[in-house]
């Protein structure tokens, strides 16, 4: 019998997924919810062929020197800022991600984020759990509109533009949105969408949602120069990477009510949350989990998975980052 590949299994992931990865490979996992620090990682990653990781592992260049018999890097996200790609592919290493089967149950999450911010649900709720409620008022809890409204969108791919349907086609709002690239106009007319300046996009939207990957160009692409230019009725919703909002300069501007509300799912140093923005009332805070249904989850386990197995027996892996370098030697 041929010697099967060594595969790490860095996180604890679904049994289905365990069973398929043990058909083809030799698996070490790692126990309970246990996440490795660098040192463990690159201890564990010894010997290597595939690593079977999530959005909390980061490969760095480095770490690929010190393991030169991985061949293949599956993460179960579709963003791979956690990932250091162009050192991937100068090693010849090969990265998949899982795109596509998230994108409805992720573009539901930012939907749901964006009416909980507008309509100040869980200032509601706290409000109410802390025994605060007394009575009825005209402008008690009011919050802001969202039907009819213009929905703004930075990062218009395939979530942004599930979002975008659900604005147009259920919430009959004006969307509005920014990409380096603009969209072919086809798409925009289905989409019922309108190109903008990033600038303009600021200006314009009643909500904006930013849903656009991490990298160098968007860290901190939306700071205080950015909230300066939006309505001060405006919400913004964050279900992208904590590291594209300047959260001080964010807590400042909803502290002052320079901007209305936000709603954040992702954060610069999560598990962590800058405390500025634990006691302000005005924001909605979720440990990122917009990608969390289980049959979305166990989608995405599954296509990492697939993704490792092909990669790894000579078949063309369904969801590369950098199909440039196949076929594997
Ligand atoms: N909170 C959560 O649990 C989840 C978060 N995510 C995040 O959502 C991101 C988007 O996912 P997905 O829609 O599948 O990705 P896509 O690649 O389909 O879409 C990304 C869009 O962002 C645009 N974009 C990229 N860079 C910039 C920039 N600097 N300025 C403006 N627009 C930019 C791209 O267009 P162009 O290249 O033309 O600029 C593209 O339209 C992921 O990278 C991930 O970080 C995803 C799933 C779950
Ligand atoms: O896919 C992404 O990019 C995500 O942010 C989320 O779906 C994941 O929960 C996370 O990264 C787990 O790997």
């Amino acid at each position: 019998m041929t010697k099967r590949p060594k595969v790490l299994v860095a996180r604890r992931v679904p049994a289905a997924v365990i069973d398929k990865l043990s058909r083809h490979f030799e698996l070490d996992t790692v126990p309970g919810d246990t996440v490795l620090t660098p040192d463990e990682l690159r201890a564990r990653l010894q010997g290597k062929a595939g690593a079977y990781i999530t959005g909390t592992v980061r490969i760095t260049g480095e770490l690929l020197d010190a393991c030169p018999e991985l061949r293949v890097i599956s993460t179960m996200s579709v963003g791979y800022n956690h990932i250091d790609l162009p050192a991937c592919t100068a090693r010849r290493v090969l990265v998949t991600n899982t795109p596509d089967v998230l994108t409805e149950t992720t573009a539901d999450f930012g939907f749901a984020l964006l009416m909980a911010t507008a309509r100040r649900m869980s200032e509601g709720e706290r409000l109410l759990r802390d025994g605060r409620w007394e009575s009825w008022s005209w402008d008690f809890l009011a919050g802001a509109d969202v039907h009819g409204t213009t929905l703004g969108i930075l990062g218009m791919g395939r979530i942004g533009q599930a979002i975008a349907r659900r604005g147009h086609f259920g919430f009959g709002m004006k969307v509005i949105y920014h990409n380096r690239s603009r969209l072919p106009a086809e798409t925009e007319s289905q989409l019922g969408a309108r190109y903008l300046s990033k600038d303009e996009l600021l200006r314009e939207a009643d909500h904006l949602i930013l849903v656009l990957p991490y990298s160098a160009a968007s860290h901190h692409c939306i700071g205080a120069a950015e909230i300066a230019l939006m309505k001060p009725t405006a919400t913004l919703v964050n279900i992208a990477r904590g590291g594209i909002v300047d959260e001080d300069a964010l807590a400042a501007a909803l502290r002052e009510h320079r901007i209305a509300a936000a709603g954040l799912d992702v954060f610069e140093g999560e598990p962590r949350v800058n405390p500025a923005l634990l006691t302000l009332p005005n924001v909605v805070l979720t440990p990122h989990i917009a990608s969390a249904t289980m049959p979305t989850r166990l989608a995405m386990a599954d296509l990492a998975a697939d993704n490792l197995v092909a990669a790894l027996t000579g078949a063309t892996p369904p969801t590369p980052l950098n199909p440039e370098i196949l076929p594997l030697q």
